[in-house]
């Protein structure tokens, strides 16, 4: 699966080496390209395909300018061209958006002269649009979540000098503010924010609207109904992020917990599956007694599967990604504990690989429950004919992978393992807290990509 992006912003000083910083620190949130804005008398913005480091070279960057946002993306829309890539400028605004417009293709058709077929290129006409008209920055972006359904959390550069840090009023994606010296950064998570010698002084709250400029901060509110996204704490975040107050790591540790406590295996080792797996399994080892050995290890210069444009690089990542230790597993009776299965990739291809390095059983235990509709709010697994559980049970999804066992939590075990009870669950329960009704319909948010159907 693909992971929501991320963004960055930044109004002081060193702001667009900060937020080139920041989205280093953000690269696992998408790795298909990244780009950085800053206003110097006119907003300049580079960006490229690839990871941060590849697709922006630090040394064009302005040294000087105190207004900058950037972005890494994995696209839930269109393709992953260049053209696509964020922030999308028009010369007057710069933006960079986490998540997805699920109307995006309706609030199209009231639009003219758009270049490319992505949701953000929509916000950038609708946002200036009101801006033409007179509106003022707030004003603009909070008629937008008025006709906008779905989830985002953007920001946006203008030339008067003006960062908008908005959240949508469901709160699906995070969004936190901070302080790195004297320079307000705002950050897609904490983990970005204190990776560069900052303090996450705060979140902002679901449906909070905040203008940085030189005088300082102002805050807008607008009504909310708050259903955070369960994977962000699932898989796509960093463990060491917070998210309205509850630690990832922590979260993960507790799912694992629950996972050992309500879905036993009879195994004689715990083998986390590397990299967003460790915490569930450490969980679930300190819980069952069972203990702990690295059976995997994670290449170093290894991308995220789920994150990747295609079934063919997806599989290709996941093929390529891990190494066996044999001697940690030879033998033995194995549980290899995975936060999520969503096309089953990663896990098919481990379960033969551990099997051949000589473990006598293998059992699966999942730290979320099984991934059976799309999400149209930022996350991309489109269609449910791509996701495992949407159509085999659970005794064809052990025969596919070729496990001795296998196991997910529950929607219920999962909110308690995070914590909140005011989590979206949509894509392991199909009920979407969102305006519109869109998942019946299947609506092909790829714009046509057709890689996946429904
Ligand atoms: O069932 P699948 O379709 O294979 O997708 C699920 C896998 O993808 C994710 O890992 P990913 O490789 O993206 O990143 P990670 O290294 O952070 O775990 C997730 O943690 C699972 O391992
Ligand atoms: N993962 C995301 O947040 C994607 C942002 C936006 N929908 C895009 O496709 O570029
Ligand atoms: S459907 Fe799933 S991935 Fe999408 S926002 Fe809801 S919990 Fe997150
Ligand atoms: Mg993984």
């Amino acid at each position: 699966m693909r992971e929501s992006c991320g963004v960055a912003a930044a109004v002081g000083l060193q702001a667009s080496t900060l937020v080139y910083r920041m989205l280093r620190a953000l690269q696992h949130r998408g790795q298909e390209s990244a780009g950085v804005s800053w206003l110097d008398g006119r907003i300049q913005t580079r960006k490229g395909l690839g990871l941060v480091d590849r697709a922006v070279n630090i040394s064009e960057l302005s040294a000087q300018a105190t207004h900058a946002i950037g972005h890494v993306r994995y696209s839930t829309t269109g393709s992953s061209t260049l053209e696509e890539a964020q922030p999308m400028d028009d010369g007057t605004l710069s933006l960079a958006f986490n998540g997805t417009i699920a109307n995006y293709m309706d609030l199209r058709k009231e639009l003219n002269n758009l270049l490319t077929i992505t949701d953000t290129e929509v916000i950038l006409k609708v946002v200036s649009n009101y801006l033409r008209q007179g509106y003022s920055v707030e004003e603009a972006l909070i008629k937008f979540s008025e006709v906008a359904d779905g989830g985002y959390s953007l920001v946006l550069l203008n030339l008067d000098g003006e960062v908008a840090a908005f959240r949508d009023p469901t709160g699906f994606r995070p969004l936190a503010m901070g302080m790195v010296g004297e320079t307000l950064v705002i950050a897609s998570e904490t983990s970005a924010i204190e990776q560069v010698g900052g303090t996450a002084i705060r979140d902002i709250q679901p449906g909070e609207l905040l203008i940085l400029s030189r005088e300082g901060v102002r805050s807008f509110r607008v009504r909310r109904e708050v259903h955070t996204c369960s994977f962000e704490y699932v898989y796509f975040a960093r463990p060491d992020s917070v998210i309205d107050g509850v630690s990832v790591y922590e979260a993960r540790r507790k799912l694992g917990e629950l996972l050992a406590a309500y879905h036993p295996a009879p195994a004689e080792v715990v083998v986390p599956v590397p990299d967003s797996g460790r915490p569930v399994a450490s969980g679930y080892s300190a819980r069952s007694g069972i203990p702990l050995v690295e059976g995997l290890v994670r290449l170093h210069n290894s991308l995220r599967s789920f994150i990747m444009p295609s079934q063919e690089l997806r599989n290709a990542v996941a093929l390529d990604k891990f190494g066996v230790v044999k001697e940690a597993i030879r033998g033995k009776k194995v549980v290899l504990i995975d936060d999520s299965v969503v096309r089953g990739n990663t896990l098919r291809t481990l379960v033969k690989r551990v099997r051949q390095a000589g473990a006598t059983e293998v059992h699966v235990r999942v730290g979320s429950p099984p991934v059976t509709f799309p999400c149209y709010m930022g996350v991309d697994f489109p269609t449910r004919g791509e996701l495992l559980a949407a159509s085999m049970d659970l005794n064809s999804i052990a025969n596919y992978l070729d496990v001795d066992s296998l196991d997910y939590l529950t929607i219920e075990e999962m909110m308690r393992g995070v914590g909140r009870r005011d989590l979206c669950h949509a894509c392991f329960s199909g009920i979407y807290p969102l305006k519109g009704f869109y998942p019946r319909t299947h609506v092909d948010l790829t714009g046509g990509r057709g890689e996946c159907q429904a």
